[in-house]
């Protein structure tokens, strides 16, 4: 990730082609504006984490970066094109699972229903939908439903959603905030070798410094009021990682207390800002 529109170098050296660009985005909610001139890169294959504190606009972030929302100021730039809507080859997992799959539908029928929307056929569907749930090791489950699967299941069923579209790229909004902590270690190695296997492009927003340091190969750190990217840091462990071994590296909690330190010096500034703001405020 860099904060340039230039391409990104690989991991062995050479250049990798940049998928998604923010170039001096800004947006605002009426008066109010979130963030502002935000420009940086995300190169093919990259898993970057977006955290920050409460509020201070990493959802509205993802939703510019994928068009659901506009920009009000600057642009998106997807594949070396402006987004306007959400572009074809971008793929989003929300943090509620149980809201986002249809319970009287099959898991196989869930996964393969954005698809009928996009009128690929009936055989087609079928076929990208199974391979997408072998992909995330549910290829068991297909004709169960929803609410017969535990939470973390479901929660894979979600991903096997988004794959099934064959994105390029996949942005999750905190996808493993409601399970448990075995679940979500699996679900984020699951993660991992999922942007391994199909090397999809990943922008994950989690409030977990852990897993951002665990998962991320670039960490954005967001603050301020309008936030600007206060931080993008590197991570760069020795790999492949492994819950137990990686999170024990005196690397890795260097990393972890780096990120705590901006996001705590962050939050500090915000709330500096917070506090002029409402001095500045006229009373009513
Ligand atoms: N549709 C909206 N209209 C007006 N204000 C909004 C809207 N959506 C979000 N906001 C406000 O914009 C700010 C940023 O919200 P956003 O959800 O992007 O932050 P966040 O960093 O993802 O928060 P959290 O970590 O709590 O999920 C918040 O103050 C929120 O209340």
């Amino acid at each position: 990730m860099t904060t340039t529109a230039e391409s990104t170098p690989g991991a062995a050296g050479a250049p990798r082609d940049t998928v998604v660009e923010a170039r001096g985005l800004g947006h605002s909610y009426g008066e109010r504006r979130i963030f502002r001139d935000l420009s940086f890169s995300v190169a093919a294959g990259e898993f970057v984490c977006i955290v920050g504190p409460s509020g201070v606009g990493k959802t509205t972030l993802l939703q510019c970066l994928t068009g659901l929302l506009g920009a009000s100021e600057g642009e998106v730039v997807f594949e070396g094109a402006t987004v306007h809507d959400p572009p074809e080859g971008v793929a989003i997992v929300f943090q509620d699972y149980s809201r986002s799959l249809m319970p009287w539908l099959s898991v196989l029928d869930n996964v393969a229903l954005p698809l009928r929307s996009a009128g690929v056929g009936k055989a087609e569907r079928r076929r990208r939908a199974e391979e997408a749930l072998a992909e995330v090791g549910l290829r068991d489950v297909t004709d169960s439903y929803p609410w017969q699967l535990s939470g973390g299941m479901q929660q894979r069923v979600a991903i096997a959603r988004a794959l099934a579209s064959r994105p390029r790229m996949t942005v999750l909004d905190e996808p493993f905030a409601s399970v448990d902590a075995q679940t979500r270690a699996d679900l984020e190695d699951l993660m991992l070798r999922v942007r391994d296997h199909l090397g999809l492009t990943i922008m994950l927003v989690t409030h977990d410094i852990d897993e951002a340091v665990y998962l991320a190969d670039t960490v954005l750190v967001l603050s301020g009021r309008p936030a600007k990217v206060e931080t993008m840091l590197s991570v760069d462990l020795p790999g492949p990682q492994d819950q137990i071994t990686t999170k024990s590296l005196p690397e890795f909690a260097a990393l972890r207390s780096e990120v705590y330190a901006v996001i705590k010096k962050a939050g500090e500034k915000t709330a500096a800002a917070k506090a002029a703001e409402a001095v500045a405020a006229p009373r009513s």
